[in-house]
C-alpha cells in the first residue's frame, strides 16, 4: 500500500490512529490473526473452541459453514463486538474493541438500517460517525451507487427490495473506505448479475490492499477468493486457499471438501468417545478430548505457523497481548487479563474522546429526520402531554356532585318564643344549596313515596341506588332545642338530637366531600339557635394560609406533580422501546462498530428528546397557569430545569432499560413496573407523610419524590435555590441521572458482554437456528 492510499484512507483518523496505520501496514503481513481462541456467549460453556486463523492483508477471506456454525460469532469478536473467553486475538495489529471503528467497515448479516431514513440520510449519518466531511460523503455516495446500482438517494430504505436493501448496507460498510471489510453474508437475495459485481468490486478493493473477511451461505462463490474457512459448530475445521484446499482432500467441489472434513471430524469424535473409558487415569477425558479434537485438527493452510506437535505456534508472546497465549489442554479457560496493566501502546490510540460533539449531532438529527416522517405522531406527541393536563385539570380537584343521597327526616318540628322552628327541613335546605364548582354536592330524593323505611334505604344503599342517607327523629327540633339554647345534658335529649348519616365508605374521596358538606350544614343551622353567635365564631378558630389560598384547592397540589409524572414517564417508554427495537435491528451494534461511543449516543437520544420536551412544556404549562389558574409563585425557569432534569432521568433509566433487555415486550413490561413503583410511592397523589418509616426512606431517594417536591414547592411556596429542600432536590435528580447513564456505559462497554447475560439469564436472548445447511 502506498504512502499516499495511506493518507487517503485515513481520513477523519486521530494521529496516533494515522502513525499505527502507517506502521501497521509495513509491519503486519496478516490483518486478523486468532490463536486458541475460546469464546461466545457463555462464559461457562464458549462456544467458540480453539479458534485459529490467519486472514492476510489484501486477501479475501470466506467463512463458510451452515447456519448456527459460529461464522457471525467469530466476526463479532473480531469487530470488538464479543470479548473472548482465552486465547490470542489481534486485528489490524491491536487487541480489537469497538473503538477502532473507522478502520474496519461492518456490513452485518441482519440489514441494521433504519427504514425511516432516506439513502442519503443513511449514508450521511454513518459518515458523520466516521468523521468524513460533507463533500467526501457526497463524493463516495456518488460513487457507491454507480458501484452498487443504489437506487437514487432520496429513496426510503423501507421501500426499497430486499436486494436494494442489502445493498444499501454494503455501501454503509465500504462508505469510508476501510482497510477491513467484514461482510457477513452480503450476496444474500441479491440476483447473480449483481452477486458477480460485487465479488468484482471486492476483488478490486483488495488490489488497493483492502482484507475482506466475507461470510456466505453460496459456498460456491468463494472458489474466486484467497482463502476459505470451514466452520462447523463454533470450530475450525481447516482454512487455506479453496483450490488447495480441493486438491489436499481430493475433492472437486468446495461442498464437497466440507462435508468431507465434517465426516472427517464425527469419525474422530466417535472414535474418541468410544475409546473414552481406555484413557489413563487422572487425565480429564474432556481436556484431552477437546485437545485430541481440537488440538490436532488444526491442520491450516499456514503450515508454516504450525510446530513439530502439530500445535499451532503463538504469534506473540504474553508480553504483547492482553489475553495469554494459551492452548485448552495445557490450561483451564483463563479469563481475559485485567486490560489496563499491561496495554500495548498501540492500543492508547484506540482510546477515544468520551463523546464527540459531531457525533451527538449526527444521532440527533437522525433521531430528528426519524421523527420527522411521522409528522401525525409527532404532533400528538407534542401536544398530547398538554391534552393530559387539561382533561387532568378539568377533572382533578372538584367536588363530586349530584351524589344520590336521600334525607329522611321525621322531625315534627318544635315550638319556641319565636316561633315553630323546623331544623330537620333547614338542614335539609342547607344541603341542597351546598354546591360545588357545577351544581349541587346531593341529588337529595326526600320523596317518602320511595323509601317509606330505613331498611329500605339501608336496602337501597347496599343497592349502590343510594350513596348515603340521614335520618332525622320526629323529636329532632325539639331536642336541638333543648341542647343548643338551653344548654341540655338530658341523655336522651342528646341522644334525639343527633342525626344519623348512614354512608357508602368505599369511596374516600365522595366520603370526604360529602362529611364536609353535612358538617357544614348542620354548623349553619345550629349556630343559629345560638343567639348573637355568628357561623365563623361558632368554631373558635381562624385559618390564615401562608402558603396556598384559604380553601386549598387539590388541583394546586396535583398539576405541578402530573407535569413532572409526564415529563418523566413519555422519554421512559419512548427510549426504552426505542432502543430494544434499534438493538433488534442491529443498528446500535453497527454504531458501535462506528467507533461511537455509548456517551455519544446517549447524548444524541436526550439532545433529541430535550427538544421534543421544550414543545411539549411549551404547550404544558400555559395550560395549567393560565388556564386552570394554577399560580407559578417561583421562578419558572427554575420549574423548566425541574421538568428538563426529570425528563433526562426518565430518557436515561428508559435507556438503561433498554439496553438491559433483548425484546420490545420486555421493555414495555420493565418500563411499566419502573414507572409505577416510582410513581406509587413519589407522593405524587398522597403525601409521603402518610407512608410507613422504611417506604418513606425508599421514597426520600427517588428523583421522582423531588421532582414533584420541587414543582409544588416552586409552585406553590414560590421557593428558590437559596433553599435547602430546592437544590437538594437537584442534586439528588442529577446524581441518578449520573448513575443511570454511567451504569449503561458500562454495561455497553462490550456491546455484548457475556458476564451480564450470565447474571441476567433472563435478559438471554438465544438465536434457535437449525443445524441445516
Ligand atoms: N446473542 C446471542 N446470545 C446467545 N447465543 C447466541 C447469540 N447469537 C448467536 N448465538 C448462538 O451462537 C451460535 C452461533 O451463532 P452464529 O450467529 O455465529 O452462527 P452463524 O454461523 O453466523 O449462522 P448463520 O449462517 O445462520 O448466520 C448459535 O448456536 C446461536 O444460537
Amino acid at each position: 500500500m502506498s504512502l499516499s492510499s495511506v493518507s487517503n484512507e485515513s481520513e477523519g483518523l486521530s494521529v496516533d490512529e494515522k502513525t499505527h496505520l502507517l506502521n501497521s501496514t509495513h509491519d503486519s503481513e496478516y490483518h486478523v490473526k486468532m490463536d486458541n481462541l475460546y469464546g461466545g456467549y457463555d462464559v461457562l460453556d464458549p462456544f467458540l473452541k480453539n479458534v485459529r486463523m490467519r486472514v492476510k492483508r489484501g486477501h479475501i477471506y470466506s467463512l463458510l459453514g451452515p447456519s448456527a456454525a459460529g461464522k457471525t460469532t467469530i466476526l463479532k469478536v473480531i469487530l470488538g463486538l464479543l470479548t473472548p473467553i482465552s486465547g490470542n486475538v489481534e486485528v489490524l495489529g491491536r487487541t480489537p474493541t469497538i473503538k477502532q471503528g473507522k478502520r474496519i467497515g461492518y456490513m452485518p448479516q441482519d440489514l441494521a438500517l433504519y427504514q425511516e431514513l432516506t439513502i442519503g440520510q443513511t449514508l450521511y449519518f454513518y459518515g458523520k460517525l466516521m468523521g468524513m466531511s460533507n463533500s467526501r460523503i457526497n463524493e463516495r455516495i456518488k460513487d457507491l451507487t454507480e458501484t452498487l446500482e443504489l437506487p437514487e438517494k432520496g429513496r426510503m430504505i423501507g421501500n426499497l427490495s430486499g436486494g436494494q436493501k442489502r445493498r444499501t448496507s454494503l455501501a454503509v460498510a465500504m462508505l469510508h473506505e476501510p482497510e477491513l471489510l467484514i461482510l457477513d453474508e452480503p450476496t444474500v437475495g441479491v440476483d447473480p448479475v449483481l452477486r458477480e459485481k460485487i465479488w468484482e468490486y471486492i476483488r478490486d478493493l483488495t488490489k488497493r490492499g483492502v482484507t475482506i473477511m466475507i461470510t456466505t451461505h453460496y459456498i460456491e462463490e468463494a472458489i474466486d477468493g484467497d482463502s476459505v474457512c470451514f466452520v462447523r459448530n463454533g470450530e475450525i475445521l481447516d482454512e487455506g486457499p479453496p483450490r488447495d484446499l480441493m486438491e489436499k482432500y481430493n475433492c472437486d467441489t468446495l461442498e464437497n471438501t466440507f462435508c468431507f472434513l465434517c465426516q472427517q471430524r464425527d469419525n474422530l469424535v466417535n472414535e474418541l468417545d468410544n475409546n473414552k473409558n481406555d484413557l489413563v487415569e487422572n487425565v480429564d477425558p474432556k481436556l484431552e478430548t477437546d485437545e485430541k479434537i481440537y488440538g490436532n485438527n488444526n491442520n491450516h493452510g499456514n503450515e508454516d505457523e504450525i510446530d513439530n506437535n502439530n500445535k499451532p505456534k503463538s504469534i506473540h508472546s504474553d508480553s504483547d497481548t492482553n489475553y495469554e497465549s494459551t492452548s485448552r489442554s495445557e490450561t483451564e479457560i483463563k479469563h481475559p487479563k485485567k486490560k489496563g496493566k499491561k496495554k500495548k501502546k498501540n492500543d492508547e490510540s484506540t482510546v477515544s474522546r468520551v463523546f464527540t460533539p459531531i457525533k451527538i449531532f449526527a444521532c440527533s438529527k437522525m433521531k430528528v429526520e426519524i421523527l420527522l416522517r411521522f409528522p401525525m405522531v409527532l404532533f400528538i406527541l407534542i401536544i398530547i402531554p398538554g391534552i393530559i393536563v387539561w382533561i387532568a385539570s378539568t377533572a382533578f380537584g372538584h367536588d363530586p356532585y349530584h351524589i344520590s343521597f336521600y334525607v329522611f327526616n321525621e322531625d315534627e318540628g318544635t315550638k319556641t318564643p319565636n316561633g315553630t322552628v323546623h331544623i330537620g327541613e333547614e338542614i335539609e335546605e342547607a344541603l341542597k344549596k351546598f354546591t360545588t364548582g357545577y351544581s349541587p354536592i346531593f341529588d337529595l330524593r326526600n320523596g317518602k313515596e320511595q323509601y317509606n323505611s330505613l331498611k329500605e334505604l339501608r336496602h337501597a344503599v347496599q343497592n349502590g341506588d343510594l350513596i348515603g342517607y340521614i335520618h332525622m327523629k320526629k323529636e329532632f327540633s325539639y331536642a336541638s332545642v333543648e341542647r343548643f339554647t338551653k344548654c341540655s345534658t338530658n341523655q336522651t335529649v342528646v341522644g334525639l338530637s343527633v342525626a344519623n348519616v348512614y354512608l357508602d365508605m368505599s369511596n374516600v374521596e365522595i366520603f370526604v366531600s360529602i362529611q364536609k358538606a353535612l358538617e357544614n350544614s348542620f354548623v349553619k343551622v345550629c349556630a343559629k339557635l345560638e343567639q348573637g353567635v355568628s357561623t365563623n365564631e361558632f368554631l373558635p378558630m381562624d385559618l390564615k394560609p401562608v402558603y396556598g389560598t384559604a380553601i386549598p384547592s387539590f388541583k394546586s397540589f396535583i398539576l405541578p406533580a402530573l407535569i413532572m409524572v409526564i415529563s418523566f414517564s413519555f422519554p421512559l417508554f419512548l427510549t426504552s422501546i426505542g432502543v430494544v427495537r434499534e438493538k433488534i435491528l442491529g443498528v446500535i451494534e453497527r454504531i458501535f462498530v462506528t467507533g461511537t461511543s455509548t456517551l455519544d449516543v446517549v447524548l444524541g437520544v436526550i439532545s433529541t428528546n430535550v427538544l421534543t420536551l421544550l414543545l411539549q412544556l411549551a404547550i404544558l404549562f400555559p395550560i395549567v397557569i393560565y388556564g386552570f389558574d394554577v399560580k407559578c409563585e417561583g421562578n419558572f425557569f427554575l420549574l423548566f430545569l425541574d421538568a428538563v432534569s426529570i425528563a433526562i432521568t426518565g430518557m436515561s433509566a428508559g435507556l438503561l432499560i433498554g439496553f438491559l433487555v433483548g425484546h420490545e415486550f420486555e421493555a414495555m413490561v420493565f418500563s411499566f413496573c419502573f414507572f409505577f413503583l416510582n410513581l406509587s410511592i413519589s407522593g405524587f397523589s398522597w403525601p409521603n407523610q402518610a407512608q410507613p418509616g422504611w417506604l418513606r426512606a425508599i421514597s426520600q431517594c427517588l428523583p421522582t419524590t423531588h421532582s414533584s417536591l420541587l414543582s409544588r414547592s416552586i409552585m406553590a411556596r414560590g421557593w428558590g435555590l437559596d433553599n435547602f429542600i430546592v437544590w437538594r432536590g437537584f442534586v439528588i435528580i442529577i446524581a441518578w441521572n449520573v448513575f443511570y447513564i454511567l451504569l449503561t456505559a458500562l454495561l455497553t462497554k462490550n456491546v455484548i458482554t457475556p458476564k451480564p447475560e450470565k447474571i441476567l439469564g433472563i435478559f438471554k436472548r438465544k438465536k434457535k437456528k437449525d443445524q441445516e445447511w
